[in-house]
């Protein structure tokens, strides 16, 4: 402890190897508390305010202490941030060696073999620009680097590419590959087994416990130190804890894996064509179906009430399934095919005899990406303890660290969302920042703006912050709740822009060049980038880089998510008012999170635009406003312009961009 307290004093390692380094009090009180937990062993649970610098309290004791540890956090866009820019900084700061590897899903690698098929097969029949694409992309692959598609825009976005490029565990062909020795997915494995620190994102950690239950060999090492980064974002996950999931992809998957073994090795020993063309018409057929029930992106009760679209599925399942049984002797991918169906027979099953209509959950995001999941009917504390404590990887300490993890001292919210039971005692921490300066960001709620469920809401939004990003010259991250929202906002500021800005939609663009974009566009062509989803989090762009952030509505979890009715059913039986305890406090630490992306160092400065009218006009409005980082109040578009007009003098002022850190 007394050498974390050496690193972090003002004329320490760190003082030293950064200019812009300022000793930062809660970053200090927070690194002691981990270091206490790495050295003593148990839980902590730690909050401190969005940009205190938490990454490096809990890098830095972690490092200094020697030992092994899984760090997970939320997205691969942290996973690089953490890998490519935090790590290496903090090892050459304190001079200690450390071997890094970032561990993501298989289907995030590029598979050489089946990338290389792909390449090999020619175009496909009016798809000639795919073909050049492919082959780029194995030129790209086997250059060397570690094959990851985040680097790669259009594979996700281009439909059943994603397949043809990457592997699954059944048609992996394993030693037998002749790609193998160059295989991305086993480098990242054997690096992830000989790493001092492996990073991970919390889909994989669900997945390796999964693993763990099923009995399959473990990828994660043995570690001393679990560190939870972003740890709020594991309540997403909590809901598929112990579910049965089918993914449309997989699904998907499944039947072009199908295809392959009846083309090739499988040939003539079954009908296995006409089973997995089945399969992928009643496929298509539920997607369909479901398309054009829903009315809203994200989880919700399962929306048909007409079963033939399921059943006709639940059909082509269960004839694959006897099919594989029989044959499951000829070759061993059989049986793993066999393994792959048993989700989706036993999701199927339940939609289709069970009259509750809670029983099956539909996750929606567009009709490539679905998955439906019937949720554990047992709230089983040990799957919750797994899931939060990293005991199975042998962890002795465990941190969970967020800017949100709740609204009092005991952290209840982080708790209660987790489910984990009375008997988990983590100690907790709840750090303010005495240097935050208060004076740093403004906020501004436009008055007049339609009610954000209305269909001009994008528009009218867009239109007002126009002239404020053509003031500031770019600098603008707009964070919709929403991907049609992203979406609609993105097509409006390209419409109502100036020529020659740059407004990149992340999903068109991939997360990383995005972000690149906007922390390098310095004077150049003003940018704006476009998010939902997981940028509402952890994204570091420090500097005159952003001045404007635009957060579209409050982002109030829809009422009809079923985890969400379990919860406020769960807050009920204690007593607890379920809005306030829940959805409220919900909304609140989302929309901190959203804010806290401006203000990232000392020195920032920035306009914060929250898009809803609902702030000004609803009795919880004030409870969410004191949920914000500390700031300033903007009450007219004057006061707007006056700030803006500050911000962009300091701006043309410094004669270039401070150093913002990639
Ligand atoms: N003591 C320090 N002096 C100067 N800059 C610092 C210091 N500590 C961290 N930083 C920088 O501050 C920024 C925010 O740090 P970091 O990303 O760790 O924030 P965080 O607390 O994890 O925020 P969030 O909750 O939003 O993820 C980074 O650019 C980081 O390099």
């Amino acid at each position: 402890m007394a050498r974390v307290a050496q690193a972090l004093a003002p004329e320490g390692a760190l003082a030293r190897a950064w200019p812009e380094w300022r000793a930062r009090e809660a970053q200090a009180a927070m690194a002691q508390a981990v270091a206490q937990t790495v050295e003593e062993g148990g839980a902590l649970l730690v909050e401190a305010p969005a940009g205190s610098g938490k990454t490096l309290a809990y890098l830095l004791p972690w490092l200094l202490s020697g030992r092994r540890a899984v760090i997970s956090t939320s997205t691969h866009v942290l996973q690089r941030q953490l890998a490519e820019r935090d790590l290496p900084r903090l090892a050459s700061a304190t001079g200690q060696a450390v071997r890094v590897a970032v561990l993501k899903g298989r289907g995030r690698y590029v598979c050489l073999a089946r990338l290389q098929a792909a390449v090999d097969m020619g175009p496909r029949i009016g798809a000639p620009a795919e073909h050049a694409w492919l082959r780029e992309l194995l030129l790209w692959a086997e250059r060397g680097g570690d094959g990851d598609l985040d680097q790669v825009a259009g594979v996700d976005t281009i439909a059943g590419l994603h397949g043809r490029v990457t592997s699954t565990s059944e048609n992996c062909a394993r030693q037998a590959c002749a790609r193998w020795a160059e295989c991305h997915v086993e480098r990242a494995r054997r690096a992830a087994q000989a790493a001092d620190v492996v990073v991970i994102n919390h889909h994989v950690w669900l997945a390796e416990l999964q693993r763990q239950r099923r009995g399959r060999p473990r990828l994660l090492p043995e570690v001393d130190v679990v560190v939870f980064d972003e740890a709020h974002a594991l309540h997403g996950l909590r809901a598929r804890l112990d579910a049965e999931v089918i993914e449309h992809t997989a699904l998907q998957r499944l039947w072009a894996d199908l295809t392959a073994l009846a083309d090739g090795p499988l040939r003539g020993l079954q009908a296995w064509r006409l089973l997995a063309h089945d399969g992928q018409v009643a496929t298509r057929g539920l997607a369909q179906a479901l398309g054009a029930a829903v009315s809203r992106e994200g989880r919700q009760a399962w929306p048909l009430g007409d079963r033939q679209a399921p059943w006709r599925l639940a059909t082509a399942v269960a004839a694959a399934q006897a099919a594989l049984r029989a044959s499951a002797d000829a070759d061993p991918r059989l049986g793993r095919l066999l393994e792959r169906t048993r989700a989706a027979a036993a999701v199927l099953h339940t939609l289709l005899s069970s009259d509750d209509p809670a029983a099956v959950w539909l996750d929606w995001q567009s009709r490539e990406d679905w998955a439906c999941l019937r949720p554990a009917v047992e709230n089983d504390a040990l799957a919750a303890h797994a899931l939060v404590t990293g005991t199975s990887l042998g962890a002795r300490s465990v941190v969970h660290a967020s800017a949100t993890l709740g609204q009092d001292e005991a952290l209840l919210w982080h708790r209660d969302a987790l489910a984990v039971g009375a008997d988990w005692s983590p100690r907790t921490l709840r750090l303010r920042v005495g240097d935050e300066d208060p004076g740093a960001a403004a906020l501004y709620v436009p008055e007049g703006l339609p009610e954000p469920a209305e269909a001009t809401h994008p528009q009218a939004l867009a239109e007002r912050i126009v002239p404020w990003i053509e003031l500031l010259g770019g600098r603008c991250l707009v964070l919709a709740t929403t991907r049609r929202a992203a979406q609609r906002l993105a097509q409006a500021l390209q419409a109502r822009g100036r020529p020659g800005w740059r407004v990149l939609l992340v999903g068109d663009k991939p997360t990383h060049a995005a972000l690149q974009a906007l922390r390098h566009a310095g004077g150049g062509a003003p940018t704006i980038v476009v998010a939902c989803g997981a940028l509402w989090q952890g994204i570091d762009v420090p500097g005159e880089a952003l001045q404007l952030l635009v957060i579209d509505k409050l982002p109030f979890a829809p009422p009809d998510d079923p985890w969400l009715q379990r919860r406020l059913e769960r807050a009920r039986a204690v007593g607890a008012d379920p809005f306030t305890s829940v959805q409220l406090a919900d909304a609140a630490m989302a929309l901190r999170q959203g804010a806290g992306r401006l203000i990232r160092r000392a020195g920032d400065r920035g306009l914060i635009v929250i898009g809803d009218v609902r702030l000004r006009r609803r009795a919880y409005g004030p409870a969410l406003l004191a949920a914000l980082p500390a700031c300033r109040w903007l009450d007219t578009e004057g006061e707007v312009q006056a700030w803006l007009g500050e911000l962009e003098a300091l701006t043309r002022s410094s004669t270039t961009d401070r150093p913002s850190a990639s």
